[in-house]
């Protein structure tokens, strides 16, 4: 897949692309509404031989047009979705930089810039994707802007139990712990990856305990202990997490020992939160490791 970053000050001037089929969107976590978006579009690019694209924004609309007060607590940052838009089959990535000036763009001004610009034939997006200055653009209008320069399909609302899946619903269910819930949403559990920084074992104990740093644009789930998975160069083990109350980004694991040979010092970890459990599994080993 290749990654095309745009801004919008510095035009568009150099694309000449083949036609293409392109999902639009912002695309956090990439949830099941989102591949939803995305497999629609891959399949509209099939039928029509053309490549896919996805256009998606960083950093995130309310981010800026709140002028950083209203922070994000994104689910994952660009290089995760990245890796998710490459096993889908994605062709093309553009990725443009969300900012004031292109925020400013009128809905016909979006649509002749980018959409025409870059030569998408065919735009795919959701049932309440909105472009354009304040939003005022929808996919209805979308239509009828497009007559004559390139089709477009309304992918209708994906829920789960009469709730459309959404990632403000995923970073709902992190703030409130029910992260086992998320599976449903993401079609496998939510993942972050962080850094070992400090470790401690006993021989005695059948399980290693560490201190990790999450990487940024990662959220972690409401304090407590949960469940997870820890994977180090690809190999899985089980343990158990400790999300304390005053850190921000850190956490305290506690894997079972196979995992002896690999844990290290700034190694990375990833971990798939299962579920939230009760902490006395674990409450009185972490108590004398330092998070600091
Ligand atoms: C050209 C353009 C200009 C935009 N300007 C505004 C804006 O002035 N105010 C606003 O709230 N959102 C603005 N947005 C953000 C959109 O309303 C929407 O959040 C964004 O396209 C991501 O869509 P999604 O959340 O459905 O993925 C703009 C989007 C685009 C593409
Ligand atoms: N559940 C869904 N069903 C169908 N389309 C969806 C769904 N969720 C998002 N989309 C579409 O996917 C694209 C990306 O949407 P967006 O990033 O706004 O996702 P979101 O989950 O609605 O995010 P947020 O909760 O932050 O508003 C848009 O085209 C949007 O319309």
């Amino acid at each position: 897949m290749k990654t095309v970053t745009i801004t919008h000050d510095e035009g568009l001037r150099s694309f000449q692309n083949k036609p293409l089929v392109a999902a639009l969107g912002f695309f956090d976590g990439v949830h099941l509404g989102h591949q939803k978006v995305i497999q629609t579009a891959k399949q509209i690019a099939k039928e029509k031989g053309m490549n896919l694209a996805v256009l998606t924004f960083f950093p995130h609309p309310q981010e800026v047009l709140s002028r950083g007060k209203q922070k994000v607590h994104y689910l994952e940052p660009l290089s995760s979705k990245k890796e998710k838009f490459a096993k889908i089959g994605v062709d093309i990535l553009y990725v443009i930089r969300f900012d004031l000036n292109f925020a400013s763009l009128s809905p016909q001004q979006f649509i002749k810039e980018y959409i025409v610009g870059l030569n998408i034939q065919h735009v795919v997006a959701g049932f309440d994707f909105t472009y354009g200055y304040r939003g005022k653009g929808n996919m209805q209008r979308m239509k009828e802007d497009g007559k004559g320069h390139f089709d477009v399909t309304i992918v209708s609302k994906f829920s789960k139990v009469d709730q459309k899946v959404s990632s403000t619903l995923i970073r709902e269910k992190l703030s409130s712990g029910e992260v086992s819930e998320i599976q449903d949403y993401l079609g496998e559990p939510y993942e972050t990856v962080g850094q070992i920084y400090s470790i401690t074992s006993k021989l005695t104990k059948s399980y290693i305990n560490a201190a990790i740093n999450m990487k940024p644009f990662y959220m972690l789930p409401k304090p407590g202990f949960y469940s997870i998975k820890a994977i180090m160069d690809h190999d899985p083990y089980n343990g158990v997490c400790y999300v304390p109350v005053e850190e921000n980004k850190k956490a305290i694991i506690s894997i079972e020992k196979e995992c002896a040979m690999k844990i290290a010092p700034n190694k990375e970890i990833r971990l798939k939160w299962l579920r939230r459990i009760n902490g006395l599994y674990m409450s009185s080993n972490v108590k004398h490791l330092n998070v600091m």
